[in-house]
């Protein structure tokens, strides 16, 4: 079977996206175990900075690779925090810094002010010189609560209510947020995309 990288180093991103990958036909494995530094991230979109992730993966293993670029949008706050949802509060990675500097950037601002939505861009590079990689796109739309809610997922998940469970993505299980989540949505467009090429 044919190996494919995923140009991720987010535990999160990675538990989702192994079982919506399980039918795509590629033995999966992750740019860590292939000892794959992570990519600078300097694009101003979430496509430029998928498609440097999954170039930098597939030039460093010769093998096809998939990139996830992804984020949560706030409109009330110009699109803050987006491509720089990862790194808002300072450090990479500290979910609970991220999340008390998101509600406090909208503490005063009433719930008709709090639509949010995730995006995930996911950029598959078919192979290492991939002129055209396929890009797929998903949105997931919401509310940022005032307070966190559910001990599951990831990121940004415990502020993020999905208004058709009416539940935080933190209080949906794994099956569930993949079916409604941005991550999942991007990943069904791939699928169709792939059955087109
Ligand atoms: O770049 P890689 O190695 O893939 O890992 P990363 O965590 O740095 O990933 P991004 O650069 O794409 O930043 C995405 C951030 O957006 C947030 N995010 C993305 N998808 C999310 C989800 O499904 N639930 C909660 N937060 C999410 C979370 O804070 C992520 O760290
Ligand atoms: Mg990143």
């Amino acid at each position: 079977m044919k190996q494919l990288v995923l140009a991720t180093s987010n535990k999160g991103k990675l538990a989702e996206l192994k079982p919506l990958l399980a039918e795509f036909g590629y033995a999966l494995v992750t740019q860590g175990e292939l000892g794959v530094s992570d990519a600078v991230e300097d694009g101003r979109s979430f496509i430029e900075n998928a498609i440097i992730k999954a170039r930098h993966a597939s030039a460093a293993t010769g093998l096809p690779a998939l990139a996830d670029d992804s984020g949560v949008v706030v409109p009330a706050l110009g699109g803050e925090p987006g491509i720089y949802s990862a790194r808002y509060a300072g450090s990479h990675g500290d979910s609970a810094a991220n999340i008390a500097k998101l509600l406090e950037a909208m503490r005063t601002l009433p719930d008709s002010q709090r639509t949010a939505h995730f995006t995930c861009v996911l950029v598959l590079l078919r192979h290492a010189d991939d002129p055209e990689p396929l890009v797929a796109e998903g949105r997931w739309f919401g509310q940022v609560l005032h307070s966190p809610r559910g001990e599951k997922g990831f990121g940004y998940d415990p502020v993020f209510l999905d208004p058709r469970h009416g539940l935080t993505a933190a209080e949906l299980d794994a099956a569930t947020k993949n079916q409604a989540s941005h991550r999942g949505q991007a990943i069904a467009r791939l699928r169709a995309l792939l059955a087109r090429a």
